[in-house]
């Protein structure tokens, strides 16, 4: 919260076992975030979770492509 405060934003990863409180602790982060105004985005970096918060968070049915695709496409995204 305090990168968020300070307006330095940033890119954080959290990586723990299953059922320790990760998609909990993102809940909160999201909805105290975006309470604010602010702009937060969760991703995972495997296929059920991607596809768990893109549902819930974008309200999207997403097809998780081959990862060379996926690269493919981050790449156009960062042009
Ligand atoms: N701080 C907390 N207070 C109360 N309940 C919590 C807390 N953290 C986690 N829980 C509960 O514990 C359970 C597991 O939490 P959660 O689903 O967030 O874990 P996870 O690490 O995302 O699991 P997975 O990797 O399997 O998806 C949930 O029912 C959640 O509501």
């Amino acid at each position: 919260m305090e990168a968020v405060n300070s307006g330095s934003g940033g890119i954080y990863f959290i990586d723990a076992p299953g059922g320790t409180g990760k998609t909990f602790l993102i809940s909160l982060l999201l909805a105290r975030i975006r309470s604010q105004s602010n702009v937060a985005l969760a991703l995972g970096n495997s296929c059920n979770s991607t596809r768990r918060w893109a549902n819930c968070t974008f309200c999207l049915e997403i097809t998780i492509k081959h990862a060379n695709q996926r690269n493919t496409n981050l790449q156009h995204i960062q042009k």
